[in-house]
């Protein structure tokens, strides 16, 4: 078999994201229901250097767990450090530009393409290339003076991420940012966040296909029903000898 080996010449270094007894419940939507668990106890790191892939089945928990780590959702326990800090404890506006979110939809700004490339540049007084930008994510230039409301669904998810990754983030939080995309177009994302990875910089990447998780990650965390099944090497996870629960979680896949 063999083994994805994409990012050998890089060393992990510190942790940059970690958390513990990582808790949501949320109030149950029936009378006579008790409370819903959506993530139970979960605990885990990330570190500089590393792409580690977040599976599991629909409603799992995947894109909850995600919002946590900037603060798009509290957790009801728990605790999660960036580089070392309670993320509670930093402002807002700053774990966002670190720790950048992409989500299935992104939202788009009222107004053009550039207008939305700029808005967080200019918050942060940053000088960039707009038309750069769009090429490194494989849409065109001439996008940039047109509406955003006309982009479909692929483009606008590769706006998005060239909009966070100009403002320098270190941490990408990347939920299934090639759900909308074509074979083409995923592997230009997939070898642009690779080439944007370096050992002070992560991904944290929810993705459903097992096979994107295969090319990219260095590490592959499992959840299921809001509980973290395994946190193992890529090479093991797709090795004979994962563990069981792995292995249904593939079959079915296949199925
Ligand atoms: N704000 C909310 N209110 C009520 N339930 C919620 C809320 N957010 C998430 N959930 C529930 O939490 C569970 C986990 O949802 P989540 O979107 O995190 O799963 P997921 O693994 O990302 O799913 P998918 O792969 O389908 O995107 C689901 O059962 C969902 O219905």
């Amino acid at each position: 078999m063999s083994t994805p080996a994409p990012y050998r010449t890089i060393s992990f270094s510190r942790s940059l994201l970690q958390w513990s007894q990582l808790s949501l419940t949320l109030p149950s939507e029936q009378k006579n229901e008790n409370e819903r668990r959506i993530l139970q106890n979960l605990q885990g790191l990330v570190s500089g250097g590393e792409i580690v892939a977040l599976l599991g089945p629909s409603g799992s928990g995947k894109s909850t767990l995600l919002k946590m780590f900037n603060r798009l959702l509290e957790p009801t326990t728990g605790t999660i450090f960036y580089q070392g800090q309670k993320i509670e404890e930093m402002a807002v506006t700053e774990l966002r530009r670190q720790v950048a979110y992409i989500s299935q939809q992104p939202y788009l700004f009222p107004g053009t393409v550039a207008d939305n490339l700029a808005y967080g540049a200019d918050l942060w007084n940053l000088s960039y290339d707009g038309e750069k930008w769009l090429e490194k994510v494989n849409l065109s230039p001439t996008l940039l003076l047109q509406s955003g409301e006309n982009l479909s669904g692929g483009e606008r998810q590769r706006l998005a991420l060239a909009r966070s990754l100009l403002l320098e983030p270190t941490l990408l939080l990347l939920d299934e940012p090639t759900a909308a995309l074509d074979i083409h177009s995923t592997a230009i994302i997939e070898g642009l966040i690779k080439g944007w990875l370096h050992q002070d910089r992560a991904v944290l990447w929810v993705t459903h296909d097992p096979g994107q998780a295969k090319r990219v990650a260095h590490r592959i965390l499992l959840l299921a029903e809001g509980t973290l099944q395994c946190d193992l090497s890529t090479e093991v996870f797709f090795s004979p000898q994962a563990p069981e629960v792995v292995q249904s979680f593939l079959t079915v896949k296949e199925k």
